[in-house]
């Protein structure tokens, strides 16, 4: 008998820990607008240390070795088939839109590399450099670039009145605190006018210069489902543009399409540790719904918020069920290796072992 085809949009942390889980199981289409599969949690550390991306940057083909790659966005989708930007048509028996949040990143993992060589040249030849947004990505570059050129003045403008509001304002006190040891000059409650930037100098919202030779944005990215609005599954989009799921991860109204990580209106955090969580639920799924076995389908509930938000390389920043902590603790679990050996073992590239 001919192995159904599972067509999956999104090559991120979710899509592509399904692709890899059914590869044995059907047959996979892997559809990504880039052709590399990337840790976006240690995309920081390859910012002041290039040589870790040659780890953390990985080509889809390493992992899917029984699946197909398709380097090119999704741009339509019917009742059967898949639309490419680069005019391909795949059909498909099951779907899974993983397109998470929208990244403006090479397609090539080698110009991929070459950015963070380039991110990493503009630290070293700054004295003051300027991050815009104080979210998990703008407070981890600020630990990074703090821990790594203790030399550099590092100002962090954020528009809201706490760091890090994902989480409780504990962590965003205990986040502002180690920043300010280490002279980061955090001001909140500002937004920076980056058509001022000239000459080195930039002005915020409250009429400050703050003195910058570069600077980096860290203000979030828009999700990934600006494309579905013209496709069939436009009704299932919530306000906010996330799929409506139900409790078995399907497209809510859909038999065979399934959604996972950023882009559904699960009502949790967006974490990668999630979106791998709701790529093996939707595997096992999957694999069920193929043997003809829907009613053994495994459900998925959220759990109580954690995060560990890395400082630099040996501390972080963790907000546990029942407590939130900081210094050496949380850093031992994330800021070393930033969970790269686990990833990669994940994705099964590297031998299994006991480390991080
Ligand atoms: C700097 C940073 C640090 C983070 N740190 C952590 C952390 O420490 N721990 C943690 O758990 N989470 C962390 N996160 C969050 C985590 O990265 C996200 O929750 C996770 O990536 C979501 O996975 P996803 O599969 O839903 O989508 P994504 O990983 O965003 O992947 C989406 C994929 O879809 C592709 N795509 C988009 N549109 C299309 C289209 N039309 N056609 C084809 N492909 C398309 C993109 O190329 C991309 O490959 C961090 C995020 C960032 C940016």
């Amino acid at each position: 008998m001919e192995n159904k085809k599972v067509v999956v949009i999104g090559g991120g942390i979710g899509g592509s820990l399904i692709a890899k889980s059914l590869q044995f199981d059907a047959d996979v289409t892997l559809v990504d607008s880039k052709e590399y599969f990337e840790i976006t949690w240690a995309s920081l550390r390859g910012m002041v240390e290039p040589s870790f991306a040659e780890r953390s940057v990985f080509r889809h083909q390493d992992y899917l070795s029984n699946g197909r790659v398709v380097s090119s966005a999704a741009i339509n989708i019917t009742d059967t088939e898949v639309l490419t930007e680069d005019g391909g048509l795949i059909a498909y028996d099951y779907l899974v839109i993983a397109t998470g949040h929208s990244d403006d990143v090479p397609k090539s993992r080698l110009e991929r590399l070459k950015q963070y060589q380039a991110d990493n040249e503009k630290i070293k030849g700054a004295d003051s450099i300027l991050i815009v947004g104080g979210g998990p990505t703008g407070v981890e570059l600020a630990g990074e670039i703090t821990i790594d050129f203790p030399e550099k003045k590092v100002t962090l403008v954020h528009s809201g009145y706490r760091l890090l509001e994902f989480v409780g304002p504990k962590a965003s006190k205990k986040a502002l605190k180690w920043l300010k040891s280490k002279r980061v000059d955090v001001k909140l409650g500002q937004t920076v006018n980056l058509d001022t930037i000239s000459q080195g100098a930039c002005v915020t919202s409250s009429g400050e210069i703050i003195k910058a030779d570069c600077h980096f944005l860290c203000t979030g990215k828009p999700l990934g489902s600006e494309w579905l609005k013209k496709t069939v599954l436009k009704g299932c989009l919530n306000e906010f543009g996330s799929l409506k799921v139900d409790q078995y991860l399907r497209v809510e109204g859909r038999k065979n399409v399934f959604a996972v990580g950023d882009i559904t209106d699960i009502r949790e955090i967006k974490q990668g540790y999630l979106a791998q969580q709701h790529a093996l639920v939707a595997a096992k799924n999957l694999k069920l719904l193929i043997a003809g076995k829907e009613s053994k389908m495994a459900t998925y509930e959220p759990g109580p918020v954690m995060a560990i938000v890395s400082l630099g390389r040996r501390e972080a920043v963790a907000q546990f069920p029942f407590t939130t902590v900081i210094g050496i603790a949380p850093g031992y679990i994330k800021s070393r290796d930033l969970f790269v050996g686990k990833t990669r073992r994940q994705m099964g590239l590297e031998p299994p072992s006991c480390g991080f």
